[in-house]
């Protein structure tokens, strides 16, 4: 493995560990720059990133490089010279694409500018900043090819489709909210690389919610409030991500109220990604919530089985590395609720394996996730424990599941606990059959692919699913 690999692999281990924050602030601009006697020295471009490095990230970093590596690892955290290190910045306007958020969006982890040095004949790529610019910031990876589309995320990407494809029309604003790493930020991405892709002449843009408030405030400081409103009310496509940020922010709330009349009355797009429902963000402003209630919500759901298995396929076939059906089996089962855990959980299993010479197989992807499947041992449900959040919630008894009775008060309810069953736990048909009194596999595994099917279409099933997992998250989070 080149350096490059060792440290792709290394951010790849730890995207799913730290905040996204410092893993787009501190971890993806720096570099690893070479790696000898166990040492590794990690290069950044400024004292700050250095120190959130060092007092932040240390201990992860070393550990996370000691996994890829196979042998024990010590950082030095250097600040390499900037004059080497390619300054993305604001791109320059050419009319088609406004990039005002930072190098993470660019590229791969930007190998680029730092010479490695190892000795070994590892040499400084130049960063093709020229394509860098004109992808934009926007993530090229990101597009809706590469989405793997399931009944979790059917609404919001088919939403995200058609606002693509007909900006400044349906859906506006577009609203989409959900968990951590189930997938908002890549269709944000996906609206803008295609909405570009058929007319590069529109003006999009990407920024977090953070983004946006740092830049208001730098424009305040710099008493240049009018080139900030210039610059965010002259765009055709608003790609706004994690906007719960700016709840609580009286000055971002109130230049976002503007901004967001600005383009709408201009019949400009606004799509919004959030952690939750405007409802939900409870110091977000009347006026804010109420317009962000104008066009379309819809939430990203964590992944069902099925679509798990779809990701690990597309990524597995990604990164050319063969992973048999069963490995595949037993990451989609471990890992549901994330799928920036799930893509880390295959990377390291991959690499794993690589480093280590062996067959990907169950024994080596345990071996691979031991720590992370021991924090799940933690955190897991039983049966029993979903049985009775299912039967709560229906207003019905436990034993009413497992009887024979056919009516629909009581079908629909033990078809949902098959389905929940299933999916959130490592039963297979046989038990679930067993635990709902003595029931054949093959009901069983009827009454899945039922609601698997229902949820797509029945807005209120769905919508009752959602509040149990809700509730069965909770009860892990215990
Ligand atoms: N349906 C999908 N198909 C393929 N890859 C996906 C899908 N959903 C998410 N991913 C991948 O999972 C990772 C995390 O997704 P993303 O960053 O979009 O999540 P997010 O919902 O914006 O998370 P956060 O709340 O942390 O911002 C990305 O690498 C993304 O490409």
């Amino acid at each position: 493995m080149n350096l490059t690999h060792i440290w792709k692999t290394t951010l790849s281990a730890l995207q799913s560990q730290t905040s996204r924050h410092d893993y787009e602030a501190l971890l993806r601009p720096a570099m690893l720059l070479s790696l000898d006697n166990g040492i590794a020295r990690i290069g950044v471009s400024s004292p700050i990133q250095k120190e959130g490095l060092e007092n932040r990230l240390l201990m992860p970093l070393r550990n996370a490089l000691t996994r890829v590596v196979g042998y024990p690892v010590q950082v030095q955290v250097l600040i390499a010279n900037q004059a080497l290190r390619p300054e993305v910045t604001a791109a320059p306007r050419n009319g088609t694409h406004v990039a005002l958020e930072p190098e993470p969006f660019v590229t791969e982890p930007p190998t680029p500018a730092f010479t490695s040095g190892n000795g070994n004949g590892e040499r400084a790529v130049q960063l093709d900043l020229a394509s860098a610019m004109r992808s934009g910031m926007l993530n090229p990876r990101y597009t809706f090819a590469s989405f793997i589309v399931g009944s979790s995320n059917r609404l919001a990407h088919a939403a995200c489709l058609a606002v693509a494809d007909n900006p400044g029309q349906a859906y506006n604003p577009l609203f989409l909210y959900g968990g951590v790493g189930l997938g908002k930020t890549h269709l944000l991405h996906a609206i803008g690389n295609r909405v570009l892709d058929r007319d590069p002449e529109i003006n999009v843009l990407y920024v977090s919610s953070e983004k946006f408030t740092n830049d208001l405030i730098n424009a305040i400081r710099r008493q240049q409030t009018e080139e900030f409103r210039m610059r965010y009310r002259n765009i055709d496509v608003l790609l706004i991500d994690d906007i719960q940020f700016i709840a609580g922010k009286d000055a971002t709330q109130e230049e976002f109220f503007h901004t967001f009349n600005t383009l709408h009355s201009a019949a400009k797009h606004i799509v919004i990604s959030s952690d939750r429902p405007p409802k939900a963000i409870l110091t977000l402003e009347e006026r804010l919530r109420s317009r962000f209630e104008w066009g379309l919500i819809v939430d990203v759901q964590p992944p069902d089985l099925e679509t798990r298995t779809a990701i690990l396929r597309a990524k597995a076939e990604q990164m050319s590395v063969h992973v048999p059906d069963e490995v595949i089996d037993f990451l989609a089962h471990k890992i549901q609720s994330n799928i920036r855990e799930l893509e880390g959980s295959l990377n390291r299993v991959a690499a794993y394996a690589e480093l280590n010479r062996l067959p990907i197989t169950i024994d080596t992807a345990t071996a691979a996730l031991a720590d992370l499947l021991g924090n799940q041992r933690r955190r897991r449900i039983s049966a029993e424990a979903i049985l009775q959040i299912v039967s709560e919630h229906y207003g019905i008894e436990v034993e009413q599941l497992r009887a024979r009775n056919r009516s629909r008060h009581v079908v629909v309810p033990r078809q949902v606990a098959m389905y929940l069953l299933r999916e959130e736990t490592e039963s297979s048909l046989v038990d679930i059959g067993n635990l709902l009194g003595g029931r054949d596999h093959t009901t069983v595994m009827y009454g899945c692919e039922k609601i698997a099917e229902e949820i797509n279409t029945d807005s209120h099933l769905r919508s009752e699913v959602m509040a149990i997992r809700e509730r069965i998250q909770m009860m892990r989070g215990l």
